[in-house]
């Protein structure tokens, strides 16, 4: 993403000059309520509706801000996918997890032994048991939930996830074990993982780079481990501040001078 510029109005809500998320990389947008994380999210997927977007969207080859509907479809689900605070409401109760993966499968052209095949595949590597499939969205935890709505992105061949508070609904265990599902299919599958929190504990746990957001506009960026060891925007300083946890969480890179400690030349 290049110069994302959206506005409402007058009014910027969001400007990101520079934003990429490679394969295998987990970057997180931080910031508090309002400073324009999910309009950035929303942005890759031209899900921004009502607001003048401006800038260049790419998702893989495909240009967000000039592709037709049915390109911008195709990319929605088969190659991104939204992973929402909560999946549990967004699932059709009056069907079960098998046939909600199946009917999304068949959308996507994927149909009979191959779509149970795919279905089986994608619940399997996100830890849960296929037995899930035969359960209403009611008869699951809202951690299975969420975990149920990453296998349905999977299962249709998402490369990309984009994760919007994916955590918040859940309580402390739970979260663990989504963040470790992400973190297991970033490593292990080279997913790319676009994540939105204000929960900076859990950030740490799994973002390889932080954009920092306040007000609709980037204060800082880089590796995560450089800004939470040595942020330099004050906003960062104090998001930090508040999470008396993180030094513990992420231990500080060698500055390049201690590494030749005691060394003389
Ligand atoms: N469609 C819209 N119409 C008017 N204002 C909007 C619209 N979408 C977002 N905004 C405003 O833009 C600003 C940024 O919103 P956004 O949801 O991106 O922030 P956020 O950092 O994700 O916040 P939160 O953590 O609360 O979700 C907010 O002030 C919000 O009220």
């Amino acid at each position: 993403m290049r110069d994302l510029v959206v506005r409402i109005g007058d009014r910027v809500i969001a400007s990101v000059p520079e934003l990429d998320v490679a394969a295998g990389e987990c970057v997180a947008l931080v910031g508090e309520s309002g400073s324009g994380k999910t309009t950035t999210l929303l942005s890759t997927l031209g899900l921004v509706h009502g607001a003048d977007v401006r800038g260049r969207i790419m998702v893989g080859d495909v240009d967000v801000l000039t592709a037709s509907p049915a390109r911008l479809r195709e990319i929605r689900g088969s190659r991104a996918a939204l992973v929402m605070q909560s999946p549990q409401a967004a699932l059709n109760p009056t069907m079960r997890l098998g046939t909600l993966m199946s009917r999304a499968l068949a959308r996507h052209g994927v149909k009979g032994a191959d779509a149970r095949e795919r279905a089986e595949e994608g619940v399997r590597a996100v830890l849960l048991d296929p037995e899930i499939l035969r359960r209403y969205p009611h008869q699951v935890s809202g951690g299975q939930a969420q975990r149920f709505a990453i296998a349905l992105a999977l299962a249709l061949g998402a490369q990309v996830v984009l994760a919007d508070e994916p955590t918040s609904a859940l309580d402390v265990t739970v979260q663990a074990e989504v963040v470790a599902v992400l973190r297991r299919l970033r490593d292990e599958r080279g997913l790319a993982v676009l994540l939105v929190s204000h929960d900076l504990a859990l950030v740490s746990t799994i973002a390889d780079r932080v954009v920092v957001m306040r007000d609709g506009a980037v204060v800082e960026s880089g590796s995560a481990a450089e800004v939470f060891a040595r942020p330099s925007d004050p906003y960062t300083r104090e998001l930090i501040a508040a999470v008396p946890e993180l030094p513990e969480a992420v231990p500080a890179p060698p500055e390049p001078a201690d590494l030749h400690e005691g060394e003389g030349p």
